[in-house]
This record gives C-alpha cells, sequence and structure tokens, in this order.
C-alpha cells in the first residue's frame, strides 16, 4: 500500500504522519525528530508551485477587479421631430452603445418645443417650416457628440395636423414637406426622411412607448393601454382579450416583441383632438350665422371677437359653414358644465353602429380592458384642474369641473395671471371634452374611469408616439427575447475566482499527497 511522505503545507497548517501512515492536516506541528532536518519549504518544486500559484492568483483577481469596475458609458443617440398639428417638438433618445440591439434601455435624453405653430401652418409659406426648426436643431447638434452626428438618425414624423392639409391641399402638404426636409439635410445627422404617420401607427406607437417605459414588454407584463389626446386628432390603443380582429380588421395591429403576441386595437380619430372639437362644437353652435354666441363652455363674462372665416377654416368643420355668415361674431360665456356637455355631445354620432359595439360614429370598439396612460393633453388639461389624480372618483372630478367653469372670468384671468389667455380660456371646454370622450365616446364608466392614469412621462421620457417609432424603425425591440447568461457578469466572475482558487489548493495538496516525484526525502545533516 501506497502512503505518502508527509509533505509541508501552507503555515499555518502543518501535515503530520501519523503511525497509519495517513496524513493528517493539523495547526499543530507535527514533533520535532531527533534528526534536524533541512527546510522542507526551500525544495525548488515547492518554491515553484507557490510562485505559480500566487501570480495566478493575483491575476485572477485582477481580472475580477477590472472587469467590474464601472466603465465609461459610451452612447447612441436617435432624434424624433413630432411635427402635431398645434406645435413642434423634438426629442433626443439614447442608449448604451454596446447594447443597441436588444437589452439596451432607451431614455429621453433632451427635448425641445419649436417656437410658433405646427408646420400645416405654414401651407402658405413652406419655407418657413424649414425655418421654425433650426433653432432646435442647432441645440441638438450640441447635445449630441460631434463623433456621433453622422451615425444618429434623424426622423421627421407628421400627425393630424398634415393629415387635413393633406386631404385639403396636398400639393400644399408636399411643399411643407419639401421645405422641412431641404431643412433638415442642413444638419449633420443620418435623415431618414419626413412623413405623415397613419392614425393607426400613432395610435400603436404611443401604446409601444409607455408599455416599454413601463418595461411591461420586455418583462411579458399585462399591457396597459394608451389614450392620447392631441390638437387634432385622438387615439384609443389597447389589447382586449374579447378582440375578434375579424369584425374590424382596419382597427388591429399585431406585434411580436420580446417573444410575446400583442393584438393590439387601435382607433384614431380624426377631427376629435381638442382643437377641432372646439371648432366643431362652435360650428355646432354658429349654425345659423348668429352674431353672438353665449357658450356654456366658456366662463360667465368672458367676451371675444372672432371671425367666421378662421373658426371655418379647418376640413374639420368647412363643410358646415352658415351661409352669407356676417364676418364676425362675439363669443361670450355661461360657464355651465351640464349645458356645455351637451353642446359637446352634439359632435359625436352615438347612434349608429353596425358592429356588435361601437365607441362612437360608427366605430366599432372591444370591451375595455386593463390599465390606460393618459397623455398629452389628457395630461395638460387634468394637471390644470388638479384633477390627475386617480382616486378623485368620476363624480368628484364632475363636480369640480361644474363649480370651474361658473367661476367668473375675470377671476380665473387673476387667480393664473401667468398662463396663456388661449389656454386658460379653453380649460373648461377641454374639461367638459375629456370627460365626455371618455364616459359617453369610449364607455368609461364610474368605475373603470379609476383605472385611467394621466401622465406626462414615465421614468424621465415623455410619453407619445415618438419613441415607440424610433424604437420601431431602429429594430431596438427584438421580436424575440435576447438569450441572457445564467448568471450576471459580477456573479460569473466570482464563480470563476473561487472555483481557480479551490483547484489550485486541491493541486497542491494532491502533489503532496499523491505524487511520488514530489516525495522528498528530509535531509540529514
Ligand atoms: N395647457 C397646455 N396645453 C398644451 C401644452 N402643450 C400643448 N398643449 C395643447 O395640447 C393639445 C395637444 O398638444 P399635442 O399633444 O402637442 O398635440 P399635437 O401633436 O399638436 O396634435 P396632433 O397633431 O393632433 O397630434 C394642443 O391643443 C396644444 O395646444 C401645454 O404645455 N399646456
Amino acid at each position: 500500500m501506497f502512503f505518502c511522505q508527509c509533505a509541508p503545507v501552507f503555515p499555518p497548517f502543518f501535515l503530520s504522519r501519523q503511525p497509519s501512515g495517513l496524513c493528517f492536516l493539523s495547526v499543530f506541528p507535527p514533533p520535532l525528530p531527533e534528526m534536524k532536518e533541512k527546510n522542507p519549504w526551500h525544495t525548488p518544486a515547492t518554491i515553484i508551485i507557490t510562485v505559480i500559484g500566487v501570480i495566478a492568483i493575483v491575476a485572477l483577481v485582477t481580472v475580477a477587479v477590472l472587469q467590474n469596475r464601472p466603465v465609461l458609458q459610451k452612447y447612441k443617440y436617435g432624434i424624433v421631430l413630432d411635427a402635431g398639428s398645434s406645435h413642434t417638438a423634438l426629442y433626443i433618445y439614447e442608449w448604451p452603445a454596446e447594447k443597441d440591439n436588444n437589452t439596451g434601455r432607451v431614455e429621453q435624453k433632451y427635448s425641445c418645443k419649436v417656437k410658433g405653430k405646427g408646420i400645416s401652418s405654414y401651407a402658405n409659406t413652406p419655407e418657413k417650416a424649414g425655418e421654425s426648426l433650426n433653432e432646435c436643431m442647432q441645440e441638438s447638434v450640441k447635445q449630441v457628440p460631434k463623433e456621433r452626428h453622422h451615425e444618429t438618425p434623424l426622423y421627421l414624423g407628421a400627425t393630424a395636423g398634415m393629415r387635413l392639409l393633406n386631404l385639403e391641399n396636398s400639393l400644399a402638404s408636399d411643399k411643407v414637406f419639401q421645405a422641412v426636409e431641404k431643412a433638415l439635410q442642413g444638419f449633420p445627422f443620418s435623415f431618414q426622411g419626413a412623413r405623415i404617420l397613419s392614425g393607426q401607427e400613432e395610435g400603436a406607437f404611443g401604446w409601444v412607448t409607455v408599455n416599454y417605459l413601463d418595461d411591461r414588454l420586455k418583462q411579458g407584463l399585462e399591457t396597459t393601454g394608451a389614450l392620447d389626446l392631441g390638437g387634432a386628432s385622438t387615439q384609443i390603443s389597447f389589447v382586449s382579450d374579447n378582440y375578434d380582429i375579424s369584425e374590424s380588421p382596419s382597427n388591429s395591429v399585431t406585434f411580436r416583441l420580446y417573444g410575446n403576441d400583442y393584438n393590439l386595437y387601435t382607433h384614431s380619430f380624426l377631427c376629435y383632438g381638442k382643437d377641432q372639437a372646439l371648432l366643431m362644437a362652435l360650428a355646432h353652435q354658429t349654425k345659423s350665422g348668429p352674431k353672438t354666441i353665449v357658450d356654456p363652455c366658456f366662463h360667465p363674462g368672458y367676451l371675444e371677437q372672432k371671425q367666421y372665416s378662421v373658426l371655418y377654416d379647418s376640413p374639420c368643420v368647412s363643410a358646415r359653414k352658415p351661409q352669407n355668415p356676417t364676418t364676425t361674431f362675439s363669443h361670450t360665456g355661461a360657464g355651465n358644465f351640464t349645458q356645455c356637455q351637451d353642446v359637446v355631445k352634439k359632435v359625436f354620432n352615438f347612434t349608429s353602429c353596425q358592429y356588435s359595439r361601437c365607441s362612437f360614429n360608427d366605430v366599432f370598439q372591444p370591451p375595455l380592458q386593463g390599465t390606460y396612460g393618459a397623455f398629452s393633453a389628457y395630461y395638460f388639461v387634468m394637471d390644470f384642474l388638479n384633477l390627475t389624480d386617480a382616486s378623485t372618483p368620476l363624480e368628484t372630478v364632475k363636480q369640480k369641473l361644474a363649480s370651474y367653469c361658473a367661476t367668473p372670468w375675470n377671476q380665473i384671468v387673476q387667480q393664473h395671471p401667468t398662463i396663456k389667455v388661449k389656454y386658460l380660456s379653453e380649460y373648461c371646454f377641454s374639461g367638459t371634452y375629456i370627460v365626455t370622450l371618455l364616459t359617453e365616446g369610449y364607455n368609461f364608466t364610474s368605475e373603470s374611469y379609476a383605472n385611467i392614469n394621466f401622465i406626462k412621462e414615465i421614468k424621465g421620457s415623455d410619453a407619445g408616439w415618438t419613441l415607440g417609432y424610433m424604437l420601431n424603425l431602429t429594430n431596438m425591440i427584438p421580436a424575440e427575447a435576447p438569450d441572457l447568461p445564467p448568471l450576471p457578469h459580477a456573479g460569473y466572475v466570482s464563480v470563476v475566482t473561487i472555483t481557480a482558487l479551490l483547484l489550485f489548493v486541491l493541486v497542491i495538496l494532491s502533489l503532496f499527497c499523491f505524487c511520488p516525484g514530489f516525495k522528498k526525502q528530509p535531509h540529514i545533516v
């Protein structure tokens, strides 16, 4: 039977040979032989192994430390211009450069509100549409690091304002786009074109944005619906388990994102943004071409001279223009919420529905489901009215609106001296319109109204279609879930280091215990 020579190990441990011949690890030194032995640590093999071991441990620890050191992040960028009916906004998004095709989180780095009105308002002076973008674009040049300029995609998406202009005068719409494209090509970014988004795209990308920012897509959680109220159109998008696509295929958008399939219901109502809805409500009240209207949606004491030509300029109302009206009319307020709701209801058609169920205007809508994020003008208006708290019951919302609408105009102006008079005068109408659209239009009840969250942004990024649009065009959301390694990086390095250390100790022990080549007879001097 082979028993090893008891060889030296690292202090403070000692290997001592028992009478049976086996070696035992002990903290006590073996009894000194009567003969004087040469120090066994000084054998060449032991020294070489120890040095290699120490170098290996130092190397492993260095690698582990370096690997886990926070590295200076490099980012990539994307720019999207939201050319809306009321104004244009620019957004810069950034994400870690090394993760751009799957796991990296895209965040809004910067936003800029273009001065002036939306690009559709420049139909008669298209070159000014291009010029209007210069200030925000120049700021973008500073915001994006120079070395990234040429690879930063730049997109312009136009929504309902340009949809309406295109319907009304497609030549004028083309000229506005030409001017805008020429202006954007003058910047050092990778310009990817300017185009009108369909209402369906606007709704679907708004839904993608909200659910992406909430991390619902990556984690495969139940999604939240998206309610977007613009100036000229409004969108509703949600996933409903009871949505039979065959009933209305045009409202369906299907996605496969991170390995999950989504069948989204979405609809965009052109002319039902809050500015166009106000024009429709005014058109309803001026059908006969009166000189004065007493509008329940405006505060008592409000008085403004308005022009018929401006009111009926929009294609949403132009067909209803009264015959031979006077040039102007006096727009006065009565401040009555209930009567205002009656006026607002007139802009919807609730009577015709060729489907199993409808929202309004003969548009199919499946049963509402889950929670909703309501953004853009939903947020601006409800935030001003202090009605964004989801715990406020619908009845209380209506009461507060009634009290706000009844407040005299001069009092309102005094209470809010810094707010633009145009915005201020319209909050009574806008609030009433929002409540009516949600309850009478989309069929939210007192109960389901509590599922609506009025939001401006999520985790620092604005809610809206722009982020979803860019994520789609840059393929930033994979159809399949990325294969993630079973261990995080730090865990992987730790496991490797500990395993290597254990192996090293094991090798040393086995060398001395089982390898005859390493047997060393004590030198007797
Ligand atoms: N009170 C208030 N209203 C705002 C503000 N910004 C925009 N609005 C108004 O809110 C409405 C919606 O604005 P946006 O979401 O920018 O809509 P848009 O993109 O111009 O319109 P669409 O082309 O229909 O999408 C418009 O009537 C704007 O005039 C704000 O800061 N405060």
